[in-house]
Order: C-alpha cells, then structure tokens, then sequence
C-alpha cells in the first residue's frame, strides 16, 4: 500500500472503529456527548471554510446553526417530511443569511468584520431565538425518525452527516473551490487575475460556512427536542470559533478534534467540579498559540509533522536545456491573432502623474518589451491594462474590442492575464492546483504539462510555498500562460532569477506567441533580456512614451539613454 494511502486509510479505521465501539458499547450518557462532538465537529467545520480556507473573520457560527435549528424545528412541528429532507432544508435556511451576513464582508476586514459579524450573531439571538424555538413554549420535542430514534441511532445519524459533509467539503477544498478560498485569502488581486470573481469567492465561502452549521443546528434540534435559544448565544460562536482554530479546523481532523474537546473539556471541568466555562478560556488561550503559530492549528502540525514533504529547503526551478540554446520545436504551434490597443491613459495618485497620455500597441503575435526607470510608471500601466487600477482618461482595446469599463477577473477572463512584481502565489497551494486555479474551463493536464517543462519549474505536486522566490515567479508566469491568453502581461519574470536563469527565461518569452498563441507585454529592468526576446519595446519616463520602435531603435534613443543614466546607471550602454 502507498503511504499516502495508509495516511488516509489508518486514520479512516480508527474512526471506525471508535464509532462503533461508541456506539455499540458506550453508556447512553457518552453516547450522547458523542453526538454532540460530531454536531460541535461539523459546527467548527463551518468556521474552517470561512476563516480557515478563506481567511474571513466570521464570529456568527452558532447563529448559523440556530437557524437552521430554528428552521428544522419548525418544519417538524408544521410539515410532515422526511426528517433528513427537514435538516437539508434547514441548512439552506441558513444560506441564504450567511450570503447576506457575507456581504459587508466584501469590504470589512479582520476585526471590523469579526465585530460586525460578532454583533449580527447577537442581534439574531434577541431578535429570532429569544422569542422561543417551534414547539419550545408547549414543550412539544422535535420528533426523531424511527432509524435514529435511540441514543445510539442518532449518533450514528450524526456521524454519518459529519462524515458526508466532511468527505464533500474535503473534495471541494482539493479542487478549484478550495484552492479559490486559498487564494482569496491570501490576494484579492491574485484571484481576480486568476479570472476569478472576489464576490463570488468570498460569498460561496459563507455560503457554505452557514450551510454547514446549519446543518449541525439542524442535527442539535434533533438531539435535543426542545431547543432553547441559550446555546446559539454569540458566547457559544466565540467558544466553537476558538476551538476550530485551536485544533485546525480547516481539516476534517482539525474540526473533529474541536468538536471532540468542546465536549469533553467541560465535561472534564464539570467531574472535576470546576466551572465549565475554565474551557472557553483555554480554547482561547491555544488559539492564540494556533494563530502565532502559523494557523495549521494542531491538525495542521500534525499534518506537518506527518507529511512526506518535510524538507526545508527551498525547491529551485531545474533548467530543462542550457541557457540561450535553441529551443526544441513547439509541440503545436498555435497562431496568434490579438492585439492589445492603449490610447491616451492617465493615472494620478495624489499629486503624482504616474502615467500621463499613454499609447501603447502591442501587435499580434509579438513580445512588447515595456521599460524605463524606477517609478516611470510601468507597473501602473500592467494594472490600468488589466483593470486593477481605473484610469482618469483613455481606452484600452482588445481586439478591436474596448475593455475599458470591465473589472479585473473580466477582463482576465477575456484574455488579458498578468503576473505580479511581488509575488501572489498563494504558498498553501501545490503547484497543479495553482495552475489549474488559473485555467479556464477544463484543466489541461498536457498543458500544464508543457509550460512547466518549458519553464523548467519543479513537479506539479510541489508546494508553492518550499520554492524559491525565482521559481514561484517562474510558476506564476505559467499560471499566467495556462489559461491560454490573448495577451500576457508579465510584470518583471527575471526579478530574483540569476542571470543565466533570466537568459533562458528570454528565449522560453521569445518563444511564447508561436508556443502558446498569445502576444506578450513584458516589464523587464533586465535590458539585456528585453533586447534579445521582444520585437518592440516601448520607453517610459515619467509616466510618458519617451520613444517606441524596435529594440535598436528604442535603445539608442537619447531620450532614453538620458532617462537610463539619470536612473539606472549605464544600462542602455550596456546593449548598445
Ligand atoms: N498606490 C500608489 N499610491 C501612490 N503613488 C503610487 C502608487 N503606485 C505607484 N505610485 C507612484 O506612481 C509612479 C509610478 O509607479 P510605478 O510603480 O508604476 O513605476 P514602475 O515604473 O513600475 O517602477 P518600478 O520599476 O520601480 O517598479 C511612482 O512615482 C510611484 O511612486
């Protein structure tokens, strides 16, 4: 058997083996605490989507989970439905509230957020579950079905619910979902220049955040019958938040362990007869050592710890030939057809005229070179182009076609993609899933393929975060490619690469519109690089066109030179 085989299948057995020896065996009394771990379990899973995954601050859990309690409840005292089809609408009850509670998110961060969501969690308890639960006030329980009527049936009710929304929730973090709220978390910008929407990302995460507690709310209205409105207090989304991070929730072990301790702790205290309410205090006091800690909480340690990749050592890109070779012909060579048109745009930041009247044409098929001095503007133009920075004036055209008013991931999913000058790769990610992040429609496997051969990058299994900062640029740049462009533009590729690694990088660009079918607009200090790899070049100084031709032309222009000298030392000489 594989190891990553038994990494899964040991943990699986044990699981098992623990429910059933729960189930089969255990007093009534800790058969029923189990059911309340796995319902805790699926609660603190909740809390690894929205804060783990995706990097909001949502401290609204168990509001959430009352109303899908609510919501179950209610259903069963009214209707006469299947009670599986009464949790699953209960959950969705609680989706549409946590799309809602999602959208001050959009533009609150960190504690603004945590307080406004922590604030929504209480106004829901006085509001909704103070006034009572569905069958609270004439003491009329909610009515179990027949299979999990007993203690032990609806334990392993709730375990097998945990155990579906677990192994779901677990494919979708693998996929282009989970890699989504990686992302996110980490760079709005990266996941709109992925072609990803930010909106979207961050509401599907709460989304199913409050699908998950609803669910468990759901399960706890059952265990409980009769619900009261004390255990959906914003206290109790303070207690289960602390847990989730405490113990990494944002793994299925990670939430099972919270869950597990959120039972057994106070159960602890409570033999002990110590106040219960000593485990809210340290399941806070470990979420601060999770958090300073790096946030993997003790499921991510253990992973950690577990993980065959345990080296330290950063993985370097491995050049497939030597630099300046000639490379091999192109596997299908793909015709080029767009043309990216930029007319009259101005950038102004404050007092400063970051880019005054630009015009810029990078013609199909080719590689464009874009150069000047530090601050000419450069890196503003790649994001007024991609639509990260609004222009006071101008039009931008693809194809023929004006992209002016679209926003980032539109325009990204049109066909305008970029790398970053600081890197944006999201270091959790391995290198496939990054890329097949960034593809568009079916991931291509024989592409992926070829654009790490042509880059020279490490094995797609490789996490982003053990390579070099060279080869994660290298990585971002076939992100870029993945997706199959109309235009690419590449904000300094070579910066952190040693100067062979760059020559080689300029013949793999030069290579990119026949390769790939994409023309090239390319941000290089490298002069050197730019001059051999690009058709034309493009100068900027001061947030204006200095001079704009082929690479000769461009390089001996005085104004550029001047431009170079008073900057960047005697770097136009140095070609010309
Ligand atoms: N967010 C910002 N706020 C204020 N000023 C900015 C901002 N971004 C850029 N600038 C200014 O705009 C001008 C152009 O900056 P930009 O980063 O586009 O230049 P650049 O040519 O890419 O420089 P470099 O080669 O150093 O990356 C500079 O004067 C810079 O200080």
């Amino acid at each position: 058997m594989k190891r990553a085989d038994v990494r899964v299948v040991t943990p699986v057995l044990l699981g098992l083996v623990a429910v059933s020896a729960i189930g089969l065996a255990a007093p009534d009394y800790w058969v029923f605490l189990s059911t309340s771990a796995a319902i805790n379990a699926l609660i603190a899973l909740s809390v690894g989507v929205v804060y783990g995954r995706a990097g909001m601050v949502a401290l609204c859990p168990m509001a959430f989970a009352g109303i899908g309690a609510w919501t179950t409840g209610w259903l069963n005292l009214h209707m006469e439905l299947p009670f599986l089809l009464e949790m699953l609408l209960g959950a969705l009850a609680a989706v549409p509230v946590g799309v809602a509670i999602g959208l001050p998110a959009l533009r609150l961060r960190g504690i603004n957020l945590a307080v406004a969501t922590l604030a929504f969690g209480g106004a829901v308890a006085v509001v909704v579950f103070d006034r009572g639960f569905p069958g609270a006030n004439d003491q009329r329980p909610v009515v179990r079905p027949d299979v999990a009527h007993s203690t032990t049936g609806y334990f392993f009710l709730s375990v097998s619910v945990l155990a579906v929304a677990g192994l779901l929730l677990a494919r979708a973090n693998r996929g282009r979902v989970g890699a989504g709220w990686m992302v996110v978390r980490d760079s709005e910008r990266a996941t709109a220049a992925l072609g990803h929407s930010v909106v979207t990302t961050k509401l599907l995460a709460f989304a199913v955040s409050a699908f998950l507690a609803g669910l468990g709310g759901a399960l706890l209205s059952g265990q409980l019958g009769i619900l009261s409105g004390v255990s959906f207090l914003p206290y109790a989304s303070m207690v289960v938040f602390t847990a989730a991070v405490a113990f990494g929730a944002v793994h299925l072990e990670g939430a099972v362990l919270a869950g597990v301790a959120a039972v057994i702790l106070p159960e602890i205290l409570r033999q002990l007869a110590l106040p219960q309410d000593i485990a809210a205090g340290l399941f806070a006091v470990a979420a601060i050592q999770a958090l300073a800690g790096g946030e993997g909480g003790i499921a991510g340690g253990l992973r950690a710890k577990f993980s065959r990749n345990t080296t330290t050592a950063l993985v370097t890109a491995v050049p497939t030939r030597d630099a300046g070779a000639p490379t091999p012909a192109p596997q299908r060579a793909r015709q080029a057809t767009s043309e990216l048109r930029v007319r009259g745009v101005g950038v102004t930041y404050g007092t400063v005229r970051a880019l005054d009247g630009v015009d810029l044409l990078v013609r199909a098929g080719t590689v464009h070179g874009l150069i000047g001095p530090n601050g000419a503007g450069k890196s503003t133009l790649i994001d007024v182009i991609s639509g990260f920075v609004v222009s006071t004036n101008g039009e931008i055209h693809l194809e023929g076609k004006p992209v002016t008013g679209l926003s980032a991931h539109k325009r990204a999913r049109r066909g305008i993609r970029r790398s970053f000058q600081q890197g944006r790769v999201s270091p959790s990610l391995t290198i496939f899933q990054y890329l097949a992040l960034s593809s568009r429609g079916t991931v291509d496997h024989r592409l992926i393929g070829e654009l790490l051969d042509a880059f020279g990058c490490p094995p797609q299994s490789t996490t982003i975060g053990t390579l070099d900062v060279g080869t994660r640029r290298l990585v971002e740049v076939a992100a870029t490619l993945v997706s199959r462009p109309r235009v690419a533009l590449l904000d300094e590729p070579a910066a952190g690469l040693a100067a062979e690694e760059s020559a080689r990088l300029g013949s793999v660009i030069a290579e990119l519109p026949e390769r790939f079918g994409c023309s090239v607009l390319l941000v290089e200090h490298d002069i050197e690089m730019v001059s051999a790899c690009c058709d034309e070049i493009t100068a900027l100084d001061f947030g204006r066109v200095i001079a704009s031709g082929s690479p000769q032309a461009v390089l001996r222009d005085p104004a550029v030179m001047r431009a170079y000298l008073s900057g960047a030392a005697d770097a136009a000489e140095m070609v010309i």
